[in-house]
């Protein structure tokens, strides 16, 4: 086993200061449960914030770093601005409701990004240093989205995993943020992002290709010469350590007291952090709904709501918990009587074996919050019922919703329906609540935590490592030995590698610049320059025809190897499919809009640049099904391209142009290959040895050297024209 790098916000520990020195200890959350196996095995480290040190002093803090080594954590100190600017502001103010689909709640004019992105490359910087090669890195949550991109630049070698345990929005509302494109783009450091739902990954998925233009393929990213892998890891909970509590001697001996006190009633529960996620003030109101057009259900109702304190320096915290006070005064006011109250409202924080008692003894658990990334609460209820009784309410929106469908599903918006549910769960007989709690717990102890860790760090430790990368400085060894060429043969691409794309393929004409640097390289000595292209003939004939150079059109359909010569085609290649496929592509044109076709001599081709990029690709992909599908085995091939898809007959490519461009060729020539697209890749792969490919951007690619794109492009053959 590799040595794990933990690293997250939070340390799993509590500092605790009291009149008997300061003491460290763990934490009992689900994270710190199900990774303390691995952490401990692996001998590797923990690395994150352990709370508010400020008021300790140098002997107390000199004391919590020696527990803290002991327990293999390394603490990142926050300063109190970094506290209320990273954690309170841009985490828990803009991140945290905007994940949530909260977007009114961010502040109008966010402030706080610079120091998000100071802490997150603070993280990066000491997890760099504590890094040894051959560890594994696991970066934890949204306080952290930069943190894997800092990593990827300074350890190009390393494996990074990053976990998000909060809902990945719709893309768009993940597109109002400012700063979209920069967090997306941190993530993208890592080699395998989970998240705990497979909606969560279609959702960053459809970001990806919104803000970046990355298409997933199944689960797969191509980004920066690199592969990210995405998956669903729905987090799990340690169930036995649930069950074993449920079981306890002492735990029973509470669990009869809470059910003695409240003998007549019927026991309704919700356990969650005072959080404006978590649902509680609809809760409350379909409890009153409920006792409202009920009235046999008044007096025989306790809801005993657990609130822990969360997160109070952010102000609508503060509000949430007005009012959720205020409406528990109301509920009680109005249904309480001199001997009791329907509702039990405990603002404080329970250990795990309370916690269990009144899982245990609760009729009914509550979960219903508004958006939720997974819910354990759900879990652990479940894990505390070997007793395989109790009815889980819960929310739709939550992630737990995905797994457990074995629950009373509710709509967390809904007051009259979750009255509805509430009142269903109590009347439910008891074979149903067996039948129901049996499944739910089956799951529950089947894919627990130790089965989430094992399934990312395996997932994980399968990803390729990257390849070494070949640098920018290759562009400049490539120059080198373009240099060192007696005589050089250029094959280049246009769109994408000498002209950056454009909006329609006929705005994309060359530039006087470019023309001139064409003119001049082809003028070289003992150079030959050869423009290969997708594009129609007649087109590259009124752009280039005036220059010295060879020309290939469609794929090489069509070639023009030296000014002056005729154009010819490849032999037998013929057109007659096209009557058959065109009205396939404009039936897909009309009902796509912003999509074109473009036809060529020798093929046909459906643009979708313009597009919608999620519903373009989807088209696409739909598209290309849909004629391989009626046209198979036929004479026809399907190139999926940079935003198109062509069509054109079968054993046309660019690689066929290699051949008739070097049958002439004088001794010593170097080949070299330049192309950013799928099409560029024949080319490559039909080169002689010894020749040079170039790819142009950031996707895989056989081309031994990578240049980023046109700009680059431009400044390398440039180069070959000074010295
Ligand atoms: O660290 P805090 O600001 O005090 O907040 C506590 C944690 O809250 C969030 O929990 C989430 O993770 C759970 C486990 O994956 C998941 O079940 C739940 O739905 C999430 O809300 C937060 O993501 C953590 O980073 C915080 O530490
Ligand atoms: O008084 C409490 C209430 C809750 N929890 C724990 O806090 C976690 C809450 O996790 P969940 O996924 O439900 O929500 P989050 O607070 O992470 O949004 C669960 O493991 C609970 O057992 C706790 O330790 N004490
Ligand atoms: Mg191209």
């Amino acid at each position: 086993m590799s040595r794990l790098l933990l690293v997250s916000n939070r340390l799993p520990v509590t500092v605790k200061a009291d009149k008997d020195g300061v003491s460290v200890v763990r934490s009992a959350g689900g994270l710190a449960t199900g990774l303390r196996g691995p952490h401990e095995r692996s001998g590797g480290l923990w690395i994150g914030w352990p709370g508010d040190v400020s008021r300790l002093t140098p002997q107390q803090r000199a004391s919590v770093e020696a527990q803290l080594a002991e327990l293999r954590c390394v603490p990142l100190y926050l300063s109190a601005s970094e506290v209320s600017r990273f954690y309170e502001g841009y985490s828990n103010r803009t991140l945290w409701p905007l994940c949530h689909y909260l977007i009114d709640r961010i502040p109008e004019q966010e402030r706080d990004w610079d120091v998000y992105r100071k802490v997150n490359e603070r993280f990066a910087d000491l997890v760099a240093r504590h890094y040894q090669p051959g560890d594994t890195i696991w970066v934890h949550d949204y306080q952290l989205m930069l943190v894997p991109a800092f990593l990827r630049a300074r350890l190009p070698q390393a494996r990074i995993g990053f976990f998000f345990h909060i809902p990945f929005p719709s893309s768009e509302i993940f597109r109002t943020l400012p700063h979209r494109a920069d967090l997306v783009r941190g993530l993208l450091g890592a080699d395998l992002i989970g998240f705990h739902t497979i909606t969560y990954v279609r959702h960053f998925s459809s970001t990806l290709m919104r803000l970046l233009g990355l298409e997933t393929v199944v689960d797969r990213v191509a980004y920066d010469g690199r592969e990210v892998r995405l998956g669903a890891f729905p987090m799990g909970i340690d169930a036995q350590a649930f069950e074993n509590l449920a079981k306890e001697p002492a735990v029973l001996e509470e669990v009869r007291t809470h059910r003695e006190k409240s003998s007549e009633l019927r026991l309704l529960l919700g356990v969650d952090r005072l959080d404006y996620t978590k649902g509680i003030p609809r809760r409350l109101l379909a409890v009153q709904r409920l006792l409202e057009r009920e009235p046999t259900w008044r007096g025989r109702l306790r809801f005993v709501q657990v609130a822990v304190p969360s997160r109070t320096a952010v102000a609508d915290y503060a509000a949430y918990r007005d009012k959720v006070d205020e409406l528990v005064g109301r509920i009680n006011g109005l249904y309480g009587s001199v001997h009791n109250v329907p509702v039990h409202y405990l603002y404080r924080s329970f250990n795990e074996r309370q916690l269990t008692a009144l899982y245990r003894a609760a009729d009914v658990m509550f979960v219903t919050p508004i958006r939720d990334g997974m819910n354990l609460v759900a879990k652990e209820f479940c894990a505390a019922r070997p007793d395989e009784d109790g009815v889980l309410v819960l929310s739709e929106f939550a992630g737990a919703a995905d797994e457990m469908g074995d629950a009373v599903m509710v709509n967390p918006y809904d007051v009259e329906g979750m009255a509805d549910a509430l009142e269903a769960a109590l009347e439910m007989p008891e074979e149903e609540r067996r039948t129901r709690m049996r499944n739910l717990r089956a799951r529950v102890k089947e894919y627990d935590v130790h089965w989430w860790v094992r399934s990312f760090l395996d997932e994980l430790q399968a990803t390729p490592t990257p390849p070494p990368r070949v640098e920018p400085a290759g562009a400049e060894e490539a120059l080198a030995q373009l240099r060192e060429a007696q005589c050089l043969l250029l094959l280049i691409d246009y769109d994408g590698t000498l002209v950056p794309f454009a909006p329609k393929p006929e705005l994309a004409s060359p530039d006087a610049e470019l023309l001139d640097l064409l003119q001049r390289l082809a003028s070289r000595r003992d150079t030959r320059v050869h423009i290969v292209s997708g594009r129609p003939r007649e087109t590259l004939e009124a752009w280039f025809g005036g220059l010295p150079l060879g020309l290939h059109a469609e794929h090489g359909l069509w070639s023009r190897p030296a000014p002056g010569a005729p154009w010819t085609s490849q032999e037998g290649v013929t057109t007659d499919w096209k009557n058959l496929v065109r009205p396939v592509l404009e039936a897909f044109a009309a009902r796509v809009p912003g999509a074109f076709v473009e036809e060529k001599s020798g093929s046909l081709a459906w643009h979708y640049r313009q597009v919608d990029p999620v519903f373009g690709a989807r088209q696409a992909r739909e598209l290309r099904l849909h004629l391989g599908e009626v046209f198979a085995h036929g004479p026809l091939e399907v190139l999926p391209g940079d935003k198109v898809v062509e069509v054109r007959a079968r054993g046309v490519n660019k690689g066929r142009v290699v051949a008739l461009v070097t049958q002439d060729m004088s001794p010593g020539t170097r080949v070299v290959a330049i192309g950013d697209d799928r099409t560029d890749e024949d080319l490559f792969a039909a080169l002689p040895e010894g020749s040079l490919a170039i790819h142009a951007g950031g996707k895989d690619t056989r081309a031994r050297y990578r240049v980023k794109g046109p700009p680059e492009v431009r400044r390398l053959l440039s180069s070959l024209l000074v010295g």
